[in-house]
């Protein structure tokens, strides 16, 4: 089975009668003109691959089912709002994204909607997955700068040279890490405050590790080496059953643009 993802990037022009023509889809189809809003809409679809054509759909076919079906739903949801000056919330968000859900998951031929993930700026996303249909998940990045230097006092300087090359030089070295922290509640509770979800990730994980020596300043990495996948699990234990209402999903450390641990352990 594969998971084949695709994003659409698309502009909401709300004061416009005329969607704007425009034909560069890798910035915005329809485009905004002037000041628009502008979102984009993952779509995972899952199939096994056609033997003929080695998809599991044209990519083609997914922009144009999406932009048939899907994106006039939201747009059309969200002119309305704007037009008569209504705020847009994370819940009228996600029945948004329920109606586009329910307009386009029967357009595909022999293939699941797994998810759709709405991009409400390049660092924070609410979705819908299949298998819970009741559970909206909302992420958000952040961003910390912080040194450490991977070594194991059970080896000989020799040993951890070999195993960790120059992240065991003596005086560390650093990385801007981004975690995205993903936290999923039922679409139906109650609104979920930003404001108190950001405040709960800075306070409880963000401030801990921001401008630190990870293997000096945090109890954890005393004797554990700070790598990604360690401070993803520590991420997790800082975080876990401290969101008043949602429950943390998973966590996604970076510690570039080349490396990631994304984890969800126990809670
Ligand atoms: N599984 C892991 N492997 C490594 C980790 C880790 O956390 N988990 N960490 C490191 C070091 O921290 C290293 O600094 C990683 O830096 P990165 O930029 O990814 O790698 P380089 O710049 O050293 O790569 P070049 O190819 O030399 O540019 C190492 N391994």
């Amino acid at each position: 089975m594969h998971r084949l993802n695709r994003q659409i990037r698309f502009s909401v022009n709300p004061f416009l009668e005329q969607t704007p023509r425009g034909s560069n889809s890798f910035a915005s189809k329809p485009a905004g003109e002037g000041l628009a809003v502008f979102l984009s809409l993952w779509v995972e679809l899952c199939s096994d691959l056609d033997p003929d054509t080695g998809f599991v759909v044209n990519v083609a076919e997914i922009d144009t089912i999406i932009r048939r079906y899907g994106i006039p739903v939201i747009a059309g949801r969200i002119t309305e709002r704007f037009r008569r000056g209504a705020h847009t919330s994370l819940t009228d968000l996600t029945e948004i994204l329920e109606d586009a859900w329910a307009a386009i998951e029967d357009r595909f031929d022999e293939v699941t909607l797994h998810s759709l993930a709405l991009d409400l700026n390049p660092y924070r996303k609410i979705s819908i997955i299949s298998e819970d249909a009741e559970m909206i998940y909302f992420t958000e990045k952040f961003d910390f700068a912080a040194s450490h230097q991977l070594w194991n006092t059970k080896f000989s300087d020799e040993q951890n040279f070999q195993h960790f090359g120059k992240c065991a030089n003596p005086s560390g070295h650093g990385h801007n890490y981004i975690i995205e922290v993903t936290v999923e509640k039922p679409a139906a509770s109650p609104e979920f405050s930003i404001a108190d979800y950001e405040k709960v990730v800075t306070d409880e994980f963000i401030a801990k590790v921001d401008h630190k020596n990870l293997n000096s300043d945090v109890d954890r990495f005393a004797e554990l080496n700070p790598t990604v996948e360690n401070i993803a699990v520590y991420a997790w234990d800082c975080l876990k059953d401290k969101f008043a209402t949602a429950r943390l999903a998973h966590v996604k450390v970076w510690e570039s643009d080349r490396t990631y641990c994304k984890y969800s352990g126990p809670v």
